[in-house]
């Protein structure tokens, strides 16, 4: 058996099913990024993960161990797994230092100290250690949550997108601080986001839910390249239907724009991006509008364009 593993777990709420005959398994140390749109299922997945939460069917372990949920077990939850989301519950009237020393009171004085110490050197909280939470940004509260949930050494780390109130520069700065002291203790991770930038900056190791199912799992190549289903594609880049076509589609990148030969369309609307131009064309004869690429930034609103593509880059979905 893996060292984490979750056996086709299903949990329904009255509104509806939020998960479904789910499973996934994980090594020691590997790092996991579940990416799922608003209502996917993720939080209670995550609830599920660190028994918190009642599921109607399935099994998870760790380390061999049955994770008993609050229908099983008096004092829901496990030292060895700690979960962390938007709303970082610090104590308001205890210091950096004592908000991470909290979980640790019943642990030998000497051995919570170098603990502390040592996490605090660890996220880079040494100079903050003698404040209040009010008295810090967002992302340095982040990081005191954080030093907290690590404190008694959870076995499992489970993040639900713990991220949410900060801006998207230091989100990506936190992530890559993370993802080099999650290696050095060797936890296991588990990090639910709406976002694939930011899921990436974790792992390449991704899992897509949809309504409460794996959809598709992988690396951002695979799914980059053979999406399973229109959100999967869709987080990479925008898509664009084929005039008379239900399910074919191309990537603004795969859109050649020429002068002459191919379907007429025009330029609606240009932004300028680091790479390219992004260009919004509106083709002549279905009305359809495209998001498209121009590498060379060519064209200007009200420019005519054809715009072709190569029968391969077609993404049937
Ligand atoms: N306590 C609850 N009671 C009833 N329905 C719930 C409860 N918690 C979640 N749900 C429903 O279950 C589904 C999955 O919710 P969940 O919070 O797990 O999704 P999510 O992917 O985490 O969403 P978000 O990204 O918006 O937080 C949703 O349809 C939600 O409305």
């Amino acid at each position: 058996m893996s060292y984490f593993s979750v056996q086709n777990v299903s949990k329904s709420y009255d509104q509806g099913l939020a998960l479904s005959n789910f499973s996934l398994s994980l090594e020691k140390g590997e790092f996991l990024s579940i990416v799922g749109a608003s209502g996917s299922g993720k939080s209670t997945l995550l609830r599920i993960m660190a028994g918190l939460e009642i599921q109607d069917e399935g099994e998870v372990h760790l380390d061999g161990e049955l994770i008993l949920n609050p229908k099983h077990k008096l004092v829901s939850g496990y030292d060895e797994i700690k979960l962390i989301h938007q709303d970082f519950h610090l104590f308001p009237n205890s210091t950096v230092e004592e908000n991470i020393a909290r979980p640790l009171l019943h642990y030998e004085k000497d051995y919570s100290k170098a603990r502390v110490e040592t996490l605090l050197d660890l996220l880079g909280l040494q100079e903050f250690k003698s404040r209040y939470p009010r008295q810090l940004s967002g992302g340095q509260q982040q990081k005191v949550a954080i030093a907290k949930a690590l404190s008694v050494e959870p076995d499992l780390l489970l993040l639900d997108e713990p991220f949410s109130s900060l801006d998207t520069i230091q989100t990506h700065q936190l992530i890559s601080e993370l993802k080099s002291l999650f290696l050095e203790l060797g936890t296991t991770v588990v990090f639910v986001t709406h976002d694939l930038d930011d899921a990436l900056r974790l792992t390449d190791n991704l899992l897509i839910l949809q309504k409460g199912k794996t959809v598709q799992t992988g690396s951002s190549k695979d799914l980059c390249e053979s999406p399973k289903t229109q959100y999967v594609a869709r987080l990479f880049s925008p898509i664009n239907r084929l005039p008379n076509s239900k399910s074919s589609y191309l990537r603004p990148a795969n859109v050649k724009l020429r002068t002459k030969n191919g379907l007429l369309a025009h330029v609606v609307d240009s932004r300028f991006l680091v790479h390219f131009n992004s260009l919004q064309v509106k083709l002549k004869e279905s009305g359809i509008t495209w998001e498209v690429d121009d590498p060379q930034r060519k064209y200007a609103v009200g420019d005519r364009v054809y715009v072709s593509w190569e029968e391969e880059k077609i993404m049937r979905l």
